[in-house]
């Protein structure tokens, strides 16, 4: 899809944990941006998340420095029973899946069309190369400047 460029609101959502943010995150939500006139962004619930360990960093201040990235217009803690139900409140035309998250596009959409949604779902390609746009990352080289400390 091509970049943004019409007068209408277009209302884009970005998911994700966001857990010790880094530039890999701003170059997600910039990206993201691109697609539509106005950024909302889903804050993943601690109690959700299971296919990564926990994050280091709780919820609300997750949120909170989402919240208060330039490029972000709006941001939301994410539903603990209901991945579909901020949908609701939102009402997003795009959604923008990052490079490696783990939903299928096709399924998702198929899933969201089920539920009344009429939403679009991309996924970016290429991510933003550096050596700490990681979260996961960022917490190894923590640990081993640790054990080497010891
Ligand atoms: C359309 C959509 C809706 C989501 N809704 C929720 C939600 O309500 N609550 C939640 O905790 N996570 C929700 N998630 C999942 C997270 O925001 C996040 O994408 C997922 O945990 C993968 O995280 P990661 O990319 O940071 O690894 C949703 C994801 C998508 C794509
Ligand atoms: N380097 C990067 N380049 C582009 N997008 C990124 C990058 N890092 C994270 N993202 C995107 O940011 C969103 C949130 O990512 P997430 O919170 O999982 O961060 P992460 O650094 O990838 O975490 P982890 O290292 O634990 O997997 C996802 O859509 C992910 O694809």
């Amino acid at each position: 899809m091509d970049n943004y460029s019409g007068d209408e609101l277009t209302r884009i959502l970005a998911t994700g944990t966001f857990d010790i943010l880094h530039p890999g995150h701003l170059y997600y939500l910039e990206q993201a941006r691109k697609y539509g006139s106005e950024l909302y962004v889903l804050v993943a619930r601690d109690s959700t998340i299971e296919h990564k360990p926990k994050p280091i960093v709780p919820e609300k201040q997750r949120l909170e420095m989402v919240k208060a990235l330039k490029v972000v217009d709006h941001a939301l803690l994410g539903s603990e029973e209901d991945m579909f139900k901020p949908l609701e409140e939102v009402q997003p035309d795009i959604i923008v899946l990052g490079h490696d998250q783990v939903f299928d596009e096709n399924e998702l959409e198929d899933k969201l069309q089920k539920r009344g949604f009429k939403t679009k779902v991309v996924r970016l390609g290429k991510p933003r190369q550096c050596p700490f746009c990681s979260s996961g990352r960022i917490i190894k080289r923590i640990l081993e400047r640790k054990r080497t400390e010891l």
